[in-house]
């Protein structure tokens, strides 16, 4: 049961809790009957089967990694700093988390600063997050003790994903028989970011609140580490599905990025965030990218490069509202 006292901890614009006040505009979706738990398919990376894999990227563009490497004390050190973190007040978060590092809440779609975009959309995403660019985490240098340990717990936890995501990307590679030499510029570690974020409970007592709105990820790969309370849903098959939480586990999504140079023979999977009425949720989130200028060839696609790819995003989300993605670089 939610505490009170844990009101102050988050940004005004998220405590409404219990109240008949003014509600946030919510998404408007005719499909959000219950979703139904779902076993997505299980990749071992100890024991990486290709065949599996590549049948999970082509028929669902995502997957539960198990086998991973990654201690599970690492699992709960982070969880356990991540919620210390945002349990203090929303005034020490914003004076605390500063740069390379950003602190946001209401939408997940930051600029290259790691500021919070300004968007044209009305839809407030219910939840706050941390943005730590990965190859700036040295320059990260924090008096207070919390924030050090727990960038130290991120360089490890980095250091793990960027393990997983290349030993993950040349197998896709391999799958789709792609040239060595030109798929390599495709995953550049040192583009990698981690995302934590925290949905707060939404008390809906008119509207519903989205913790995060169906969006594909712009990624080659994410890779998403969730506590025990379920949100995340997948759309597959005209259905939504929750994925559930499972201890020590891992869930990989493929990206748009990863779409185009599959010629879309994977998919990057719609997915979005259900809030809970009286549970926080806490997930802590890895993308990573293709080289900023390396070209994108595909037969399905325009050649073209990340960077314009974030360009038209942030163009789309500041103007329309929201990302139209790999749509408009179809040839
Ligand atoms: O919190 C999650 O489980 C997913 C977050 C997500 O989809 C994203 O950051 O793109
Ligand atoms: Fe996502």
């Amino acid at each position: 049961m939610l505490e009170r006292s844990n009101l102050g901890s988050y940004p005004p614009v998220f405590r409404q809790l219990n109240s008949v006040g003014p509600q946030p505009k919510s998404y408007s979706m005719d499909d959000t009957q219950v979703s139904v738990a779902v076993a997505v398919p299980r990749v071992d990376l100890e024991c990486l089967s290709l065949p599996k894999l590549g049948e999970a990227c082509q028929n669902w563009g995502i997957f539960r990694l198990v086998n991973h490497g990654i201690p599970s004390t690492l699992f709960t050190r982070l969880q356990h700093h991540a919620q210390m973190l945002f349990s203090l007040s929303f005034e020490s978060k914003q004076a605390l988390i500063t740069d390379p590092f950003s602190y946001f809440w209401g939408t997940p779609a930051l600029t290259s600063s790691g500021a919070a975009l300004k968007t044209a959309s009305p839809n407030m995403n219910w939840l706050e997050g941390l943005n730590v660019p990965l190859s700036q985490l040295t320059q990260f240098q924090p008096q207070d003790p919390l924030l050090r340990s727990f960038r130290l717990l991120l360089e490890e936890y980095g250091r793990h994903l960027s393990r997983i995501a290349t030993t993950l990307f040349q197998s896709m590679a391999k799958n789709l028989h792609l040239d060595p030499e030109q798929s390599e510029p495709m995953l550049e570690e040192s583009t990698g970011f981690i995302r934590v974020y925290r949905y707060p409970p939404h008390h809906s007592m008119g509207g519903e609140a989205w913790g995060m709105i169906p969006h594909t990820d712009s990624s080659v790969l994410s890779v998403v580490n969730q506590d025990q309370v379920a949100g995340l849903e997948i759309f597959k098959d005209n259905k939504w599905l929750l994925v559930d939480p499972i201890p020590n586990t891992l869930i990989v999504h493929i990206g748009d990025m990863m779409q185009a140079i599959s010629d879309d023979g994977y998919t990057s999977v719609r997915h979005r965030v259900r809030v809970k009425k009286q549970e926080e949720r806490l997930s802590i989130c890895y993308f990573v990218f293709p080289a900023e200028d390396s070209v994108i060839h595909s037969s399905k696609y325009r050649p073209f490069t990340y960077k314009e790819f974030q360009q038209q995003v942030q163009k789309d989300i500041s103007t329309i509202g929201y990302k139209v993605g790999l749509q408009r670089f179809k040839v």
